[in-house]
């Protein structure tokens, strides 16, 4: 700007710039005119040529010709792209996400990336890369590229280019879900690829082959789906991944049979998909395994799913997130040909502990100053409803076959609802360990082959019995259909390389064992009395209406209360005002109806429920 001033300060005086004074004023002012006019236009393409003002004006001029060229660029590049490229989407919690990123993984697409966050490996699958040779550095700590730019490769002699949003890669995205105007909105990761050609088959094949590859990579494990987070999106259910060893179905011990049928009725399912179209029966077959803890029921069903190459997608009832649209949600993202594993699905019905519990809940909401029972104890309470439940079990396989896999340490809780055909059709019972049981785990961890010829050597027990032998000496201390086969598996645990040892001490074992049960069955009992006293104590002073013989009032009618006295004292009439109540809850005739305010709540009066 100071070098403009200058020159409109020369132009005013008369003088050109850098040139010899001027002699207008000795002329005629038309001559001058003309003359400063000339001089001025040339002065002006002088001073462009030489100040910075002038090379201002060309870097001007030549940054709008660049950019202008880049926007053409662009835009060509824009129109050829949704032209000439097809782009697809991966989205976390879909399996073929899983897929992608192992196939990216393998193509070593991110190789040139500088970035890295580390991690302490877990069993979860990450976008973790190599960061050394030696498989032990690996093991410890996952180097997870923060993939900050776009990154192209050529695959099969085509171009693709990868984009990776959300989780942290970018700012595009702040994580798997977050709160925005006060609703939770899916904000996932993805990985988009586009892959540069008309040909609509090549994203295709490669979206195939990340699935082979996929599939390869997992042959010695099963592949577990969780949902251990409250995501949301309708991606977004199956988020978390693990991956299990797979384990053979002959290291599951329970009685001949049971595990080949159960084997071979999931597999005549998967292959009899047209039967089940052309007899116009939903594709979906449910399997209930039922018993007591610790007998194989979980067990049996991954070595299943092992066995017959399935992807287990496992939730659980008992999460305080997953309610009736939840599990809607996850059921239906399950692929074709999934395993839907319901384990402790009694949680969705309450027993009759629950309830008294919940009712000792709602009775200290009544502001009747009892103390909250203590919860630690307690079961936690699913959120899913009977009836979305069984929604979601319809619902399964209708359009494609899946299998519906439940587990329960309580069948008698299940409404019969539940356990008809068509929702549970194969049921199989898991009892605690028989001898012959107890016997093929005992040789399971101590193989004959193993202990053949040992006898001389050190730090093993085997002196004069045959690991057989020793078997039916386990076999026969450990009582039958007293213990859970995990139970056993937890004691001969101790014993690695004793099998003598093991076998001869289980008796002692058992005479533990039973001696702690007593104990903890004591304190349950002790726990429960107190928990009936709290209660009896908690129903003294309540105005109640009562329609039991023997005591004032008819069916229906609230008697002008009655005070509840301790379990012990009469019952002593009050002067609250009378209404009317249902005489039965559910359909069953009450003793009492306790009444306070709007709420009502059933109760024995007479010797406490
Ligand atoms: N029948 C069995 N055969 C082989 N191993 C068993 C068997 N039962 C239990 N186990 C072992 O005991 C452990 C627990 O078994 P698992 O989780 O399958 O029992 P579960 O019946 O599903 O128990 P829960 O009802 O508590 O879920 C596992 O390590 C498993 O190897």
């Amino acid at each position: 700007m100071s070098g403009l001033f200058y020159y409109l300060n020369r132009l005013h005086s008369g003088s050109s710039p850098g040139g010899p004074k001027s002699q207008g004023s000795a002329q005629g002012p038309g001559h001058v005119a003309s003359s400063v006019g000339l001089s001025s236009f040339r002065d002006v393409i002088a001073f462009l040529s030489h100040s910075y003002v002038g090379s201002s004006l060309k870097l001007l001029v030549l940054g709008s010709v660049v950019e202008t060229g880049r926007r053409l660029f662009m835009w060509f590049i824009e129109r050829f792209a949704i032209k000439y490229c097809t782009t697809i989407r991966f989205i976390q919690g879909d399996p073929a996400y899983e897929w992608i990123v192992l196939f990216l993984n393998q193509e070593n697409v991110w190789r040139r990336s500088r970035e890295f966050t580390v991690s302490a490996s877990n069993s979860q699958r990450k976008w973790a890369v190599r960061a050394a040779a030696d498989a032990t550095v690996k093991a410890n700590a996952e180097y997870v590229p923060m993939y900050t730019q776009p990154q192209l490769f050529r695959w099969r002699g085509y171009w693709v280019e990868i984009k990776r949003v959300g989780n942290g890669s970018n700012n595009e995205m702040p994580g798997p879900y977050a709160m925005i105007h006060g609703r939770y909105v899916a904000t996932g990761a993805s990985i988009s690829v586009t892959v540069y050609t008309l040909d609509m088959s090549v994203l295709s094949d490669l979206v195939e082959e990340a699935r082979l590859r996929y599939l390869e990579v997992n042959r010695p494990n099963v592949v577990i789906y969780l949902t251990d987070s409250p995501q949301f999106g309708p991606h977004q259910t199956w988020a978390t991944v693990k991956h299990k060893m797979r384990r053979p179905l002959s290291s599951i011990i329970l009685p001949e049979g049971v595990v080949d049928a159960l084997v071979n009725d999931a597999k005549e399912f998967l292959n009899t998909e047209n039967w089940y179209n052309e007899a116009g029966i939903p594709h979906r077959r449910g399997y209930l395994l039922y018993g007591p803890p610790g007998t194989g029921k979980t067990s049996t069903i991954y070595a299943l799913a092992g066995a017959l190459n399935l992807e287990i997608y496992s939730l659980s009832l008992a999460s305080n997130f997953v309610d009736d649209s939840y599990l809607q949600r996850a059921a239906s993202a399950i692929p074709k040909h999934g395993l839907f594993l319901i384990e402790d699905i009694d949680c969705a019905f309450p027993s009759r502990e629950d309830e008294e519990e919940q009712e000792m809940d709602i009775m200290a909401t009544m502001q009747l100053n009892i103390p909250r029972p203590h919860r630690g104890t307690q079961r936690t309470r699913s959120m899913v409803t009977l009836s979305g439940l069984l929604n979601v079990i319809d619902g399964i396989g209708s359009e494609e076959g899946k299998l519906f896999f439940a587990t329960t340490n309580h069948i008698d809780r299940l409404d019969a609802a539940l356990l008809r055909p068509g929702r549970i059709d194969h049921k199989v019972q898991y009892s605690l360990a028989t001898a012959p049981q107890a016997h093929a785990l005992f040789m399971r961890f101590f193989p004959a082959w193993r202990f053949s010829d040992i006898a001389s050597k050190p730090g093993y027990d085997i002196k004069t019995e045959t690991v057989s032998q020793l078997a039916d000496v386990f076999s026969t201390a450990v009582p039958s259909a007293e213990f859970s086969t995990a139970e056993l598996q937890g004691y001969l645990q101790g014993y690695k390389a004793r099998p003598a040892d093991a076998a001869h001490g289980v008796g002692v074992w058992v005479e533990q064992v039973r001696e702690e049960r007593r104990a903890r069955e004591q304190r349950e009992a002790e726990r429960r009395a107190k928990r009936q006293q709290r209660k009896a104590e908690s129903l003294a002073g309540l105005t109640v209406s009562v329609n039991t013989p023997g005591l004032p009032g008819a069916p229906g009618m609230v008697v002008p209360g009655v005070v509840v006295p301790t379990a012990n004292g009469p019952a002593v009439p009050s002067d609250a005002a009378p209404a009317t109540v249902e005489p039965t809850v559910n359909g069953e005739k009450t003793e009492a109806v306790v009444v306070n305010g709007t709420h009502k709540e059933e109760v024995k009066v007479n010797g406490v429920a």
